[in-house]
């Protein structure tokens, strides 16, 4: 060579070198500022293409296990794309020890294959085979470690032989580590977004449920008290006394207004469950595809609008007690869920497939008459034997009229503080009325006529009484007035005129007893409970 030509072969070494240089230098610089996979494939594409022509790439990821690799960039252009693997290669884990893959770790640099020299191999896996048979001749792989720990993994694969030339691989060893940390970059860039979804997921579901538990507590303080002296409410207290302390199911019935969620805090409350909140889902609010969820929970995505995982009231009341208010309008479909959640003591979320174990005690209250449901085909037999285990009954304020000047007080206070008003108590034409009134709306009834009769007053005492539709209802009216007969009324006098017409006589032959055709005994006993005493009786 003369020495002309051995200075042209230098500079043109010498060229090749700073091309080289500046390739990997602005290499280097694109891969540095790379934080997501998209911005990665742009840059690998670009920078690939400019050195040689090659068919298509693939980038995949070290696993956590660092025993496998899964695909991290699919090129869209890749030739294996239309092979009937080429699914489930993506979508699975490849074993790093095939031969190949741990050959490129090991080594420290990119690994040429051609692929018609070593298809013969019996030990080839499957990947090898997909590429020759999808025209692939040349296959370079890179394994990509960040200091001791392996990220990735490159291959670059060639359609035609002897594309790769020793200054590609020499190129492509040098941007090996930059390729490396951005893969690294990307991977903890990923792990810190999925971190601050989860964060953010968790921080709505907690204001979801602080929101649901301070309402509880509103409203745990707004039913601190059950009022009422009458045999019926004792009754009551005895019943919840009784089975509070076990963790039997309990049915609560009666009309709407009568103070069943109050029985059912006081049970809960009473119990040894009662260091938890005592969650409550009201079946007939909710729409009834709704519910399901509402209970037990969904994963994310399980059906449209599930944007998050939500976890459901029963698991939220475990430990705890569920309040399942108008149980008699849960649909039928979800009646076997909650009848198999009671037996199992386990559920799953809707979309789910782990089993959650929980330990819930169940109150429910309707103010339809169940069993009449069940004959009609609305209600599950199973489930309401299920239930009714222990029935509570709370009787309509209209039985238990005792009750009602003590609620008029307590409620009179109650209210009378919130209003910021000075109303000290009712006349007796209003005390009256109050007890003369049917209360189809019972004590909740009461309660809103005492709010809205102290809002209106501009008195100390309550004197008028704004009883709904009084003036529309003649028998509202009527009563309203108070100015009528009670049955005790009719029933007291009927006795005391045919004891008159007896002289006095209650049993035996010409007796009051034999004239009303009742036992004397019984007649005795309506005479004590009444209130009527011989010497009422006239001359
Ligand atoms: N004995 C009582 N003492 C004090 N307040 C009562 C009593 N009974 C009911 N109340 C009040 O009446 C209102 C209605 O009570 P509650 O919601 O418990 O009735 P309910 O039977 O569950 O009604 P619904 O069937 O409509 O759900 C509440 O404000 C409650 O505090």
């Amino acid at each position: 060579m003369s020495n002309a030509v051995a200075n042209i072969v230098a500079d043109e070494k010498i060229r090749e070198k700073d091309n080289e240089k500046s390739i990997l230098l602005s290499m280097s610089n694109d891969l540095a500022g790379v934080r997501m996979t998209t911005d990665l494939y742009k840059v690998l594409d670009q920078r690939l293409r400019s050195l040689f022509s090659y068919s298509h790439f693939m980038l995949a990821r070290v696993t956590e296990d660092g025993n496998s690799l899964s695909a991290m960039i699919l090129d869209p252009r890749s030739k294996n794309k239309i092979h009937p693997d080429y699914q489930d290669f993506v979508s699975t884990k490849i074993p790093i020890n095939d031969g190949f893959f741990n050959v490129a770790f090991e080594t420290g640099r990119p690994v040429l294959y051609h692929l018609g020299d070593i298809i013969n191999r019996t030990d080839l896996p499957g990947h090898v085979r997909m590429s020759y048979s999808s025209g692939i001749k040349e296959m370079i792989l890179i394994g990509l470690s960040n200091g001791q720990r392996r990220t990735g993994m490159l291959g670059i694969f060639t359609e035609e032989s002897n594309k790769i030339k020793a200054e590609h691989i020499n190129l492509l060893h040098g941007i090996s580590s930059q390729l490396a940390t951005g893969v690294a970059n990307i991977l903890a860039n990923e792990k810190i977004e999925q971190q601050v979804l989860e964060i953010s997921n968790f921080k709505k579901q907690l204001e979801v449920e602080n929101l649901y538990l301070q309402e509880e507590i509103q409203t745990t303080n707004n039913y601190s008290e059950i009022v009422g002296n009458s045999t019926a409410l004792r009754d009551v207290f005895r019943l919840v006394s009784s089975v509070a302390p076990t963790s039997s199911s309990v049915l609560i019935l009666g009309e709407t207004g009568t103070g069943k969620e109050l029985v059912a805090r006081a049970i809960h409350n009473s119990s040894p469950r009662k260091g938890k909140l005592m969650v409550k889902v009201n079946c007939a609010t909710l729409p009834a595809n709704l519910i399901e969820s509402e209970l037990f929970g969904h994963e994310k995505g399980s059906f449209t609008g599930a944007t998050d995982k939500r976890i459901g009231k029963f698991e939220l009341a475990n430990n705890s007690t569920l309040f399942l208010d108008e149980i008699g309008e849960m649909p039928l479909e979800l009646q076997v869920k909650l009848l198999r959640a009671l037996q199992e003591k386990e559920i799953e979320r809707v979309g789910g497939r782990t089993v959650i174990k929980t330990d819930v005690r169940i109150i429910a209250a309707t103010n339809r008459d169940l069993e009449k449901e069940v004959s009609l085909g609305n209600f599950r037999s199973d489930l309401f034997f299920r239930l009714n285990v222990f029935p509570v009954f709370i009787p309509p304020l209209r039985e238990r009229r005792e009750d009602i000047p003590l609620l008029a007080a307590h409620f009179l206070a109650k209210h009378s503080k919130k209003a910021g008003k000075k109303v000290i108590g009712f006349s007796a034409k209003v005390i009256k009325a109050l007890g003369a009134y049917s209360w189809p709306g019972n004590v909740r009834e009461l309660e809103h006529l005492i709010e809205r009769s102290i809002l209106l007053t501009s008195q100390q005492l309550i004197t008028q009484l704004q009883l709904p539709s009084a003036e529309k209802d003649g028998l509202e009216s009527y009563l309203a007035t108070g100015d009528f007969r009670t049955i005790d009324d009719v029933e007291r006098e009927h006795i005391m005129y045919v004891l008159n017409a007896c002289k006095g006589k209650v049993a035996g032959p010409g007796g009051a007893a034999e004239a009303l055709k009742i036992p004397s005994t019984t007649l005795n006993s309506k005479m004590k409970r009444l209130g009527i005493k011989k010497e009422y009786l006239q001359e």
